[in-house]
C-alpha cells in the first residue's frame, strides 16, 4: 500500500448512499480523513452519523458510493480482509465502553493484542502502559462492573489504542458521562491519539465535545457539509 500523501486521504467515503428498508440513512455523504487529524461528525439524531461511521469502518456496506482506505476500495475486499483491516488498522470506542465484564481492566486492554497472538506477558506490559497514559492504572485489577463510567471509557480508549491503529472511530464516546468526565475522556483520547499519530473520527451531537476536533462535518438528512476548518 502506498503512504497517504497531502493529495491522498488516509480514508475516504465518497458519495455514500445507504437505505434501511424505506428509510434513507445516507444520501450522498462524502468525507475524507487525512492521517493524524481529528474530525468531528455532528448532526441531529437520525441524520446518519453512525451509519456514516459504520460505512467508513467497513462494518456496514453502502448501497452505492465507495470507501477507500489508503489505496484500497473496501467493497473489493473479502470479509476476511475487511476484518483484518479493522483489527489491524482501526480502533473503536462506543458510547458504552463494551468492555468484557468477566475480564479485569488490564485483561480487557490486553485482549486485542492477545487476539493478535501477542504473548500474555508482553500484551499485559503494553496494556499497563496504556492504562497509565489514560490515567486509570489504579483500576488495572478491577472488573468493569467495579469502576465508574468515566474510568470505563478511559479503559475503552486504552483498548482502542493499544494496537497502534491508524484510525480511531469514536461514536458518542462521552454520551453516557457527565460533562466533567466527558471533558476528561476527550482530553485524554485526543492527546493519546495525537501522540500516537492516529486519526480520529468522532461522532457527537455535543459542540463541547466537537471542540476537541480539528475539523467539523455536519450530517443533515444523510448528506455531509463541512462547517469549520480550524487551524491547530
Ligand atoms: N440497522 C438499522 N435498521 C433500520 N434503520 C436504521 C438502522 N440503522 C440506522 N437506521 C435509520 O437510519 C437513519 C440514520 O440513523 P443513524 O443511526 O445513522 O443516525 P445518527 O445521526 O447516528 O442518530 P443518533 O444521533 O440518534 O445516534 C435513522 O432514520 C435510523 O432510524
Amino acid at each position: 500500500m502506498t503512504e497517504p500523501t497531502e493529495k491522498q486521504p488516509l480514508l475516504a467515503g465518497i458519495e455514500l448512499h445507504k437505505t434501511y428498508g424505506s428509510t434513507p440513512a445516507l444520501d450522498g455523504a462524502t468525507l475524507r480523513i487525512w492521517a493524524g487529524e481529528i474530525v468531528a461528525v455532528m448532526g441531529a439524531s437520525g441524520s446518519g452519523k453512525s451509519t456514516l461511521l459504520h460505512c467508513l469502518a467497513g462494518i456496514v456496506r453502502p448501497d452505492a458510493g465507495e470507501v477507500r482506505y489508503r489505496d484500497r476500495e473496501l467493497s473489493a475486499m473479502s470479509d476476511a480482509e475487511r476484518s483484518a483491516l479493522r483489527r489491524g488498522e482501526f480502533g473503536f470506542v462506543f458510547q458504552f465502553g463494551q468492555l468484557v465484564p468477566e475480564l479485569t481492566c488490564l485483561e480487557n486492554v490486553a485482549l486485542p493484542l492477545r487476539l493478535d497472538r501477542v504473548r500474555r506477558r508482553e500484551a499485559e506490559r503494553r496494556a499497563a502502559e496504556w492504562l497509565t497514559r489514560l490515567e486509570v492504572d489504579d483500576v488495572a485489577g478491577q472488573r468493569p462492573g467495579e469502576i465508574s463510567g468515566g474510568q470505563g471509557q478511559r479503559v475503552a480508549v486504552a483498548r482502542a489504542l493499544v494496537t497502534a491503529p491508524r484510525v480511531v472511530f469514536a461514536d458518542e464516546p462521552t454520551g453516557a458521562l457527565d460533562s466533567l468526565n466527558g471533558e476528561q475522556v476527550m482530553r485524554l483520547l485526543t492527546e493519546a491519539a495525537r501522540q500516537a499519530g492516529a486519526a480520529v473520527v468522532l461522532v457527537t451531537h455535543e459542540p463541547r465535545v466537537a471542540a476537541y476536533a480539528d475539523r467539523e462535518i455536519v450530517v443533515r438528512d444523510g448528506r455531509t457539509r463541512e462547517t469549520v476548518l480550524a487551524p491547530r
